[in-house]
């Protein structure tokens, strides 16, 4: 299990200041640490998103190469790791961790990822951390952090997990918490999903465990090509692989996006292989009588938008592009823009009290806010922040918002309901929710649309398809298709 979860990065020998672009800013000595500190912080004292704010750090410090990738090792893997090494940590510090203070802890994960998760020699990811601690944390506080390391670096992480996992026969999902590093209530949660029950034995959640162990790998990167705008062998030709699944899309196993030219000129763009099928799949399904109007009630910022104005504009339909956030709805129309005839148009509406009138579309695309557990891959810090609160806040938005889709529909049209969660309450729950009060819509077999994916049927009867990142390589995205009667 180590030697799977450990990162291929091998040296610790790099220069203090390397790798920066020309004519940028002095950097601080080890530059790495020291931004992979800084992001942890901003996580942690303002809900910063490590995926935005560490390419932003990375830029404006002119930190590029080795040291970019040594960053990233280490925020993305202290972030996806805290809940085990925080199990680690508190048996290695005399009191509880909950004490420790908000500077000194990024430090001690930081340590603890670099002593359990990579081949940073030992010493040296010690003396390099606590070198980093007296910078950010002051000498006193660094000899504190240089103690709890030391211990930390007596065990690797096998041996550790022995120690400080519940045992698993006992405690199914105590045990995986702690190994997968998730929160309890998101293991109950994704197993339920999968429907394993935790009580089932000795291979009780044997699945929710590959789950859990896919969240903590780095997932590909996914490209979309916009119909009529860039095609795949395009992006192949850049460099990309032809994906499993989607017609539209290419993996790109390594290099920057933005090297690409069609990405660049925005003919193709990151998105998620199951992001792309959804929006297929809602426009695959035969509709009888005009199919012309689309509708996409949440579309910020604008990747399901994008594809289905393409889609759209090869049948020559048009989508109607909704969004309640001006900023957002800002991105969209860059998503939509130069779509084949023109095909995309943005507005900045509340889908739940809509300007349009009812039954005006043919198809509807619903993408609802939710807890995105389905994107944990992509998100390090989003596990820690979700609560079972999240969700259940989150319920009466997507009802309301898929209850004013059906409304949108016209008889004979299709709605698809989509989260990027596969958490129950936000998926199934919702859908029967809003169909116990209505009679005017019934489910289709949503994995009948995707006949390219195997194991995606879910939900009562398998009428809904719900992707998995261990099953699929794409994230947790749930699919349900509705036909207005
Ligand atoms: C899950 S995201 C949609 C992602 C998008 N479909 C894509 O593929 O890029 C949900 C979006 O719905 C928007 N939203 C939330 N409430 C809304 C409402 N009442 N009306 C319209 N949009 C809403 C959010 O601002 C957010 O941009």
């Amino acid at each position: 299990m180590s030697d799977r979860s450990r990162s291929p990065y091998r040296s610790t020998r790099r220069g203090t200041g390397g790798g920066g672009a020309r004519n940028a800013p002095p950097q601080p000595k080890d530059p790495a640490r020291r931004a992979a500190y800084d992001v942890l912080r901003a996580v942690h004292d303002r809900d910063a998103y490590a995926n935005l704010l560490l390419p932003a750090t990375l830029r404006e410090r002119g930190i590029s190469g080795r040291d970019a990738a040594l960053a990233t090792e280490l925020t993305y893997g202290a972030l996806r790791r805290q809940g085990t090494y925080d199990a680690v940590l508190d048996a290695c510090v005399d009191r509880s961790l909950k004490s420790v203070d908000a500077e000194v802890l990024p430090v001690l994960r930081l340590g603890a990822h670099q002593l359990l998760s990579t081949n940073i020699p030992p010493h040296a990811a010690v003396s390099a951390t606590v070198d980093l601690a007296r910078r950010v944390i002051g000498h006193h506080r660094s000899r504190f952090a240089n103690a709890v390391l030391r211990k930390v670096a007596a065990r690797d992480l096998a041996a550790w997990l022995e120690v400080v996992a519940p045992d698993r026969a006992a405690d199914p999902v105590g045990h995986l918490s702690v190994v997968h590093s998730h929160p309890r209530w998101i293991v109950e949660a994704l197993a339920a999903a999968l429907g394993e029950d935790p009580a089932a034995g000795p291979a009780a959640l044997a699945e929710t465990e590959r789950l859990l162990a896919a969240h903590n790998e780095r997932p590909q990167v996914t490209l979309v090509a916009k119909p009529g705008r860039a095609s795949v062998a395009d992006l192949v030709a850049g460099g990309a692989t032809a994906a499993r699944y989607s017609p539209h899309a290419a993996y790109l196993a390594e290099g920057d996006p933005a090297g690409l030219r069609e990405v660049r000129q925005r003919r193709a763009a990151v998105q998620d292989e199951a992001s792309q099928l959804v929006a297929l799949a809602l426009s695959r399904v035969p509709v009888e009588g005009p199919d012309s109007l689309w509708l996409d009630a949440c579309a910020g910022p604008g990747g399901k938008a994008g594809l289905l104005a393409g889609l759209a504009g090869q049948r020559e339909a048009r989508l109607l592009a909704a969004e309640i956030q001006p900023a957002r709805a800002g991105l969209v129309a860059q998503a939509v823009e130069r779509s084949v005839r023109d095909a995309g148009r943005v507005v900045v509406a509340d889908s739940t009290s809509p300007a349009w009138r009812d039954g005006a579309f043919d198809r509807v695309l619903v993408d609802a806010p939710c807890t995105g557990l389905g994107a944990l891959r992509r998100r390090p810090e989003s596990r820690w922040r979700r609560t079972p609160e999240t969700a259940a806040g989150l319920a009466p938005l997507q009802r309301a918002l898929l209850d004013r889709a059906l409304d949108a529909a016209r008889p004979g049209g299709v709605v698809a309901y989509v989260t990027c969660s596969p958490h129950l309450p936000e998926t199934t729950g919702t859908v029967a929710a809003v169909l116990a009060d209505r009679a005017d819509a019934e489910p289709l077999r949503a994995a009948d649309h995707l006949p390219e994916v195997s194991g995606a049927a879910a939900g009562p009867d398998g009428a809904y398809a719900q992707f998995w990142p261990h099953r699929h390589g794409t994230d947790a995205m749930f699919l349900a298709l509705l036909r207005k009667r």
